[in-house]
């Protein structure tokens, strides 16, 4: 079923179990040649989610800023975008164009996502593509300007939601992880993957 929140679209239950299982074993793969890490903002303080990316670009925070970057901060380039990742944003995403990043984020139990906006992207007309798997996460949804109205939705595993049209620019954040609400991952917490065309 579809559910809009704040302007955002959530396909529920868009990925079945068996979709799940493999998605899951496809983005191991990924970790696996890229690792996670946990990114520091500009002022030094760790972010409680660990990422990496897949693609040509990488989503990257560190003392510099936010940006995308060609390479892991390892030094390696990203692995590909996996293909379980690639069928959704095409099925959902509503744009010819393919995604070029897929940011891969880590929730443990106490993890959490401040409000933002993602605007590190050159064209807004570009969709986010985003994929729950795992623990289900509060998902908070604004508007346009820091400070406005919200809505919160569960997201759990097998949703896929799309920032798009007047909703891209939305602010959202993850305000807490429901810890044991999934047994999709063997270690629990939360996979959130994030597709973006970047430039
Ligand atoms: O974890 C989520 O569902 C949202 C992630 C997000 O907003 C982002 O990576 O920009
Ligand atoms: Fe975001």
């Amino acid at each position: 079923m579809n559910v809009q929140v704040g302007g955002i679209v959530v396909h529920q239950e868009h990925l079945n179990a068996a979709d799940q299982a493999d998605l899951v074993e496809q983005v191991r793969r990924v970790v696996r040649s890229a690792p996670l890490y946990r990114p520091e903002t500009r002022t030094g303080r760790a972010m409680s989610v660990r990422m990496t990316s897949a693609g040509t670009f990488g989503w990257i925070s560190d003392r510099r800023g936010y940006r995308y970057d060609r390479k892991h901060p390892d030094g390696m380039e990203w692995p590909p975008i996996p293909p379980g990742a690639l069928d959704i944003w095409r099925a959902v995403s509503g744009v010819a164009r393919d995604p070029q990043s897929c940011l891969i984020n880590y929730y443990d139990a106490d993890a959490r996502m401040g409000m933002h906006q993602d605007r590190d992207e050159g064209d807004f007309d570009m969709p986010v593509v985003s994929v729950s798997l795992g623990d289900e996460a509060l998902f908070r949804v604004g508007g346009p300007e820091r400070g406005g109205k919200t809505q919160s939705i569960w997201l759990k595993s097998g949703d896929v939601a799309v920032m798009g049209g007047t909703a891209r620019l939305n602010f959202h954040g993850i305000d807490r992880i429901r810890a044991g609400s999934s047994a999709l991952l063997p270690k629990g917490g939360r996979i959130n993957l994030t597709m973006r065309v970047v430039e």
